[in-house]
């Protein structure tokens, strides 16, 4: 079975999800391109092989594009090497990338499409639960820098999303598990029943083959969808996407990026909820429930007590920051966000104190 997500905006399109979805590739391409950059991650030639295939069986010509494994392909120095073979290969205005792999790959992918003659075609393939659920949908695109997490980017809306759930088979469990952090997100910001279906069967959760596994996927890939189809450049509502990311934004640049996004999403996400209720938005339920879903799936919570200060720094560089004001999205209740603009320093610290372990 076949569902489609539609994602609204100046360039609508939906996000596919099930089995067979690369049967659509040749669709959303469409005939007048010719050639299709196809980027991946080099360790894993076996998820573009097919992807390639469906590619050469529609007549296309294939440039493949092999990338660092995730996070260290979104570099500048390996988009530079993408915009080079772009050259080279000829690439023009009326030919398309397309991603495949996890969210890294898809952020990058995106990223070079945007920005290689000022914005070609792009079709996203995740292969990740976090790709599916978040990453490679919205049009957010990017790369890091050693100052910070996606500091360099576009919105660049792709013309398509394909999501092969026969390929969350491979996903390593940690992977997996860290994808849950963003649906999980997504209960806490707008649709609660997806806490109750991890409640329901936390163990299943974890797994592709789950009894709730489609459900989530697809009410996650809604909250994105609405969100997105509504504010696309982030100028008001999408930044409820951001929840838990200040935080989680900073803890992946004190580990060099060697930390799952997810799971340092799972630990924003607590950092929030204790911000929330400090601040007198929300109620310890809120957290209590934050802190219980997270660890039933086995996503951290807690982070090292003395890196506060180095943490400390690395959130003043948070997009959401205007001028020397620091922006949270925290909740007054779940489904209910809100923002806490220049909160005190106090205020910033005894919320750390309650997750530092
Ligand atoms: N643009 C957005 O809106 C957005 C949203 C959320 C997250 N992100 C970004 O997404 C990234 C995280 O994505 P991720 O969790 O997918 O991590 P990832 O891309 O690093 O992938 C995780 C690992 O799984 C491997 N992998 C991918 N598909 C596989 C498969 N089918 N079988 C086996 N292994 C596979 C990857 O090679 C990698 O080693 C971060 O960079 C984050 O900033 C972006
Ligand atoms: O799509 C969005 O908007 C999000 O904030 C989704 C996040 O899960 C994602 O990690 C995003 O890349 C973070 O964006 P950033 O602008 O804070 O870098
Ligand atoms: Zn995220």
């Amino acid at each position: 079975m076949t569902s489609r997500i539609r994602v609204k905006g100046e360039r609508p399109y939906d996000v596919v999800v099930g089995a067979g979805v690369l049967s659509e590739l040749p669709g959303l391409l469409g005939d007048d391109v010719r050639t299709v950059a196809v980027v991946h991650p080099a360790s894993l030639p076996e998820i573009s092989r097919p992807v390639c295939g469906a590619l050469e069986s529609a007549g296309y010509s294939i440039v493949g594009l092999p990338v660092p494994d995730g996070e260290r392909a979104k570099s500048v120095e390996v988009a530079a090497e993408l915009w080079s073979a772009f050259g080279r290969y000829g690439v023009t205005r009326s030919d398309a990338v397309v991603g495949v792999g996890g969210g890294a790959t898809t952020d990058l992918a995106g990223f070079v499409a945007a920005t290689w003659l000022r914005g070609i075609k792009v079709v996203q393939v995740p292969t990740t639960l976090l790709g599916m659920v978040d990453a490679a949908v919205g049009g957010k695109t990017g790369i890091n820098t050693p100052e910070g997490k996606n500091l360099v980017g576009a919105f660049h809306p792709p013309a398509g999303v394909l999501c092969d759930l026969a390929t969350l088979v491979s996903v390593p469990r940690e992977d997996y598990v860290a994808g849950l952090a963003e649906i999980i997100k997504g209960g806490f910001i707008a649709d609660p029943t997806i806490l109750l279906l991890i409640e329901d069967d936390p163990e299943g959760a974890r797994v592709p083959d789950g009894r709730h596994t489609r459900a989530l996927i697809e009410r996650k890939i809604q909250v994105k969808a609405d969100v997105v189809g509504a504010d696309l450049r982030e100028s008001g509502m999408r930044e409820i996407l951001n929840y838990g990311h200040t935080l989680a934004h900073a803890i992946e640049r004190v580990e060099n990026y060697n930390m799952r996004h997810g799971e340092a999403v799972a630990i924003g996400m607590v950092y929030a909820a204790e911000l929330s209720r400090l601040s007198g938005h929300a109620g310890m339920g809120v957290v209590d429930r934050t802190r219980s879903i997270l660890t039933s799936v086995g996503l951290p919570t807690a982070y090292r007590h003395e890196a506060w200060p180095e943490l400390r720094d690395h959130m003043r560089v948070d997009k959401k920051n205007r001028g020397a004001k620091q922006r949270f999205v925290i909740l007054d209740d779940i489904g209910k966000v809100t923002r806490l603009e220049d909160p005190a320093e106090e205020l910033l610290e005894a919320a750390y104190r309650e997750i530092a372990r």
